[in-house]
């Protein structure tokens, strides 16, 4: 890795260390409803605090648009982050200015303080030069810690690496590690699922994806599209029609580059999206024309479930069907298994990221045997997609 960790931060008892972090977690009535990314983010906190440093957070919550929104404030995220970390968390009432200055000016050595919102000013997401110099004011070291918030050139994403010495936080370190083993130096054979609603929304990832994986499986509704292109009828299933040409530009892609695309061969049909409704298991060519495929069938799982048998690594993003509604959650579940089984057998590296990805792992059970499952959503594709993401680029350049 060419970039700095906190392996490489010694002797700094009593310096202000600014560390972004990814507060941007799920909150229902005020209270915090999923601490995952709080708590991917407190080893960092520990080790800095325990080092002595004062340990200063900056993050942003939800999108106020420059200005302050009393409802994103992340004066309601700082018990979640004291719960999670044991430990008191004091809180600056803005990020930069007197109030961040004062608040900061009363720390001890070990304290963590938690900055008001960086989005309720603007030159947040302008990368303002002045709102960079106002943040860096309060540190003298920076540590980028929020991998999800990466794909933003933002002033505390990136700006800030330019003023300050940078080093990476310790998920930080672990994300770009997993990802690094699933898709820059993978051990071959390399699988990739990608499922989920639309290919409009990951067009970019799978043109990248069938350059370097050796098999792409393409499941959950998006399989639709790829169907219909081979003049397959899909009855009344979620289906981009116009997006033939592209479908069938992503297959042509893959022969190319000798990437086998892996299509659901049966479906599980329903007439209505809900759970519990009336449904069968239908081949591929034989889609009622008023029914629509919510999950993919028996036989398709059991096409995945070779190549992940056949697989050193396996990077996956987006379920296989509607698993929010059994049950038409079973080859998400039963893929996620088989995947976590050869995992725990220490015969694959898996690496899955994405929203709903995350929820439908959670839901098998399995997130915890997988060896990698990032928290982010945009910046897990954009790295899969191949794009550059400024948050990184910028502590390896340094
Ligand atoms: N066959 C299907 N028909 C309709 N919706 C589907 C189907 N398969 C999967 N989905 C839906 O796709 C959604 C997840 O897709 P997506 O947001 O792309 O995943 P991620 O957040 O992991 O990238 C889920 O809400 C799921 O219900
Ligand atoms: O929650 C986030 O994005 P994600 O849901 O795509 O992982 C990050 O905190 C980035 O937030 P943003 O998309 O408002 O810049």
């Amino acid at each position: 890795m060419t970039f700095k960790t906190l392996d490489d931060l010694t002797d700094i008892a009593g310096k202000r260390v600014l560390v972004r972090v990814d507060l941007n977690v799920p909150v229902k009535d005020g209270v915090v409803t999923d601490a995952t990314r709080i708590e991917r983010v407190a080893p960092t906190i520990r080790e800095l605090s325990e080092k002595g440093a004062k340990v200063i957070l900056l993050a942003h919550f939800g999108r106020p648009k420059g200005e302050p929104v009393a409802d994103m404030s992340l004066k309601t995220i700082a018990p979640a982050v004291e719960d999670v970390l044991d430990q008191r968390v004091h809180f600056g009432a803005d990020c930069i200015g007197d109030k961040a200055k004062n608040a900061i000016a009363e720390m001890s050595d070990g304290d963590v303080l938690l900055l008001e919102n960086t989005r309720f000013h603007k030159g947040e997401e302008k990368n303002e030069a002045e709102f960079v110099k106002a943040l860096a004011a309060n540190g003298d070291i920076y540590v980028n810690d929020a991998f999800s918030a990466a794909h933003r050139a933002h002033a505390s994403t990136e700006g800030l690496a330019h003023h300050l010495p940078a080093y990476a936080g310790r998920t930080m370190q672990a994300e770009l590690e997993a990802l690094e083993k699933g898709l820059g130096q993978p051990k071959r054979p390399v699988v990739a699922i990608v499922g989920g609603a639309k290919v409009s929304t990951k067009i970019d990832l799978l043109q990248n994806l069938v350059t370097k994986v050796d098999a792409l499986v393409i499941g959950g509704g998006m399989a639709n599209t790829f169907i219909a292109a081979k003049g397959i009828n899909v009855g009344k299933s979620l289906c981009e029609h116009d997006l033939a040409d592209t479908a069938k530009a992503i297959i042509a892609a893959a022969d190319k580059a000798g990437c086998a695309i892996v299509l659901p061969e049966d479906g599980v049909i329903a007439r209505e999206f809900k759970a519990g409704a009336d449904n069968e298991v239908v081949d591929i060519n034989a889609i009622p024309a008023d029914a629509m495929v919510l999950d993919v069938g028996p036989k398709s799982i059991a096409a995945v479930n070779d190549w992940i048998s056949k697989a050193e690594t396996l990077v996956w993003n987006g379920p296989l069907g509607a698993f929010e509604i059994a049950p038409f959650d079973k080859a998400t579940v039963a893929v996620a298994k088989h995947a976590a089984a050869r995992t725990r057998q220490g015969s694959l590296v898996s690496v899955a990221g994405g929203g709903d990805t995350v929820a439908a792992l959670n839901h098998a059970e399995v997130a915890d045997d997988f060896s990698y499952v990032s928290t982010a959503g945009g910046a897990f594709l954009e790295w899969m997609e191949g794009k550059p993401l400024p948050g990184v680029d910028i502590l390896k350049q340094k």
